[in-house]
């Protein structure tokens, strides 16, 4: 039956798939959907037996029917009509359930899809818009599916009944009646591309209006910085007048329709009555049979529209599949391998053989690199914006795989391990430390929920952290606002340094944490750092050169290739790059 309906909707082989694989979503839920048909199905008939009782009620009884007899008559409709809306109330609350649940499975699939795919495809996403679609695609995901599920057989059942029963009572009236049925319906036919055509394109507009918006909020400091506030609002406000110039075009668009179908029901009223008031004038049939006509042709309007909306349902449920199954179905060319090996103990020896990495085709952003870390060493990575430092961290951490070559942490190419356990032995503190809109206590615990009070004051005072949380209101509860905006940058870095520290990683990366500090917090920071690094092997992303002297090995790139490699000493002996920046430094030519 899916694929006739599909086929009617214009839906292609691929679509019927996707229709079929939506519908797998609600497959658990078999026994509720059954009870739920069985309870429509009963209203169904109980809503086209209906107008056969106002034939009844027209016909048999006269103007001298006794009020006893009225009474029962009345009751009788009102007891019917009770049952009917109870067993109604009792399947829109169990179809409720089986929604919210599909909904529950949905969102988690999405977000564990969302969670796991790599950095390149969240890069390529923009977070309003994703947030938008993904939305949309849930909602009409659940209306599309549960309107397969629910709509389409109750609505045949009333309408089989609903048809035997007029045949049954007068062909002439009936022939009529079907001939004039499916007139509104195929007028939302001739609509609905329009309809799912204005569908697709308002999503697309939202998706890029929120995704600024995100922007904008996220960057609020910027935006008020350059004064922009207004201008944005402005374009914000002009991009939705937009959006809502093509909800209105729809708007009066689709009032044309449900006018024009409205239409089509006043004539086919109006053609009934004349006809059945000529046949009551023949004697040829009765002013009950009239009544239940009345009733049916009114009745039987409803389910062939809802049929018709299943079928815009399933157009528009489409746009709604795509979102949906594009994210499940992104391609993970990072995902783990079937027999990747968990990490435990780690020695923290790095090993790059002829490294080469581009972002795209056209271009290598990383070329040939070797590299050869003892555990425990500090390598400080300097170069030119550019040059691509955090590109040679982001394949440490397995962001991404080498183009060519492959890098090996004890032995093991990081492709053959799992990803999780990998990154887990990683602590990482970058230079806009990203702390979240929670508990000081929490986001230190960031990467170990399981850890102790006592750890984290521990690891607190480890980065000289402890003493400035001490006089926040609520110390280790004090909420720090959304990305830390109601704490300082160097409070933020050492919060940071504290996580890093309490996941107790064997290998550490640190992007050029001491930038932007006065020097009472560059101390505490630096001093945090030096406790950080001891006994891990450590990868320093750094533009100051002073912070890197000590390192075990200074890495200098260059257009994405090692220039040179060794300790400051060595370095400044060779007098190359490396010597030449530090002069550029001292002389106050590069930041200090
Ligand atoms: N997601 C990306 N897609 C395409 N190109 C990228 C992407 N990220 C970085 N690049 C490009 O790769 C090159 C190296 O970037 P990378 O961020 O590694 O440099 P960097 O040395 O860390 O620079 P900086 O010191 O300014 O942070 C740059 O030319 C950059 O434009």
């Amino acid at each position: 039956m899916l694929s006739s309906l599909a086929a009617l909707a214009g839906m292609d082989g691929r679509k019927v798939q996707q229709a079929r694989r939506a519908l797998s979503f609600i497959a658990p839920h078999r026994r509720t959907i059954s009870i739920i048909l069985v309870l429509m199905l009963l209203v169904a008939a109980l809503g086209a037996l209906e107008p056969l009782i106002y034939k009844l009620v027209f016909d048999r009884l006269g103007s001298n029917t006794g009020l006893a007899r009225l009474l029962m008559v009345v009751g009788a409709i009102v007891a019917a009509a009770l049952v009917k809306e109870a067993l109604n109330g009792f399947s829109n609350w169990l179809s409720w359930k089986v929604r919210l649940s599909v909904n529950y499975k949905l969102l988690d699939e999405t977000t564990a899809r969302l969670h796991s795919l790599p950095l390149s495809y969240h890069r390529e996403e923009t977070v309003g818009g994703l947030m938008t679609r993904l939305n949309h695609g849930i909602n009409g995901f659940v209306t599309g599916i549960s309107d397969l599920a629910f709509n389409i057989l109750p609505g045949l059942i009333y309408l089989t009944i609903s048809v035997v029963v007029m045949f049954r009572l007068d062909w002439r009236l009936s022939l009529l009646v079907v001939f004039f049925a499916p007139l509104p319906a195929m007028i939302g036919v001739a609509a609905s591309h329009e309809q799912t055509a204005r569908e697709s394109s308002l999503l697309y507009r939202w998706g890029v209006i929120f995704s600024r918006f995100n922007e904008v909020l996220s960057g609020i400091v910027t935006v008020k910085s350059f004064a922009m506030e207004e201008a944005e609002r402005r374009r914000f406000m002009g991009d939705v007048a937009q959006a809502h110039g093509i909800v209105r075009k729809g708007v009066l668009t689709d009032t044309w329709i449900g006018a024009a179908q409205n239409l089509v029901v006043m004539l086919a009223k109006s053609a009934s009555i004349g006809f059945a008031i000529y046949l009551i004038q023949r004697g040829e049939t009765t002013v009950g049979t009239l009544m239940a006509f009345l009733g049916y042709q009114g009745g039987i309007f409803g389910p062939v529209n809802s049929l018709t909306g299943v079928y815009q349902t399933l157009r528009k449920a489409g746009i709604s599949f795509d979102i949906v199954f594009s994210i499940l179905d992104a391609e993970d060319r990072l995902r783990d391998a079937p027999h990747a090996l968990p990490l435990h103990e780690v020695k923290g020896e790095v090993v790059f053989s002829q490294v080469s990495f581009g972002y795209n085709e056209e271009r290598r952003v990383l070329n040939g690199i070797d590299l050869h870390v003892q555990p425990g060493q500090t390598i400080a990575i300097v170069g030119p914006s550019g040059s691509g430092k955090t590109t040679l961290i982001s394949l440490l951490q397995r962001f991404y795989d080498p183009t060519t070559g492959c890098i090996k942490l004890d032995g093991n190419d990081l492709r053959e391990l799992q990803q999780r356990s990998l990154r887990r032995q990683i602590g990482v503190v970058l230079q806009d430390a990203l702390v979240f809109n929670d508990s000081i206590r929490n986001n230190i615990a960031y990467g170990r929920p399981d850890a102790t009070d006592a750890e984290i004051e521990d690891a607190a005072r480890a980065a000289n952290a402890h003493g400035f949380i001490g006089n926040l209101p609520g110390g280790y509860d004090f909420v720090v606002g959304e990305r830390g905006g109601r704490i300082s940058v160097g409070e933020r870095q050492r919060i940071s340094i504290a996580r890093a520290l309490l996941k107790n990683p064997s290998l550490l990366i640190l992007d050029e944490a001491t930038s932007a500090l006065d020097a009472e917090s560059e101390v505490l920071v630096q001093e945090a750092l030096d406790r950080l690094v001891q006994g891990r092997t450590s990868f320093i992303i750094a533009h100051r050169l002073s912070t890197v002297v000590g390192a075990h090995k200074i890495l200098v790139l260059k257009d994405g290739q090692i220039i040179e490699s060794d300790s400051h000493e060595s370095l400044m002996e060779q007098d190359g790059y490396y010597a030449s920046l530090v002069r550029c430094q001292s002389r106050g030519l590069l930041p200090a």
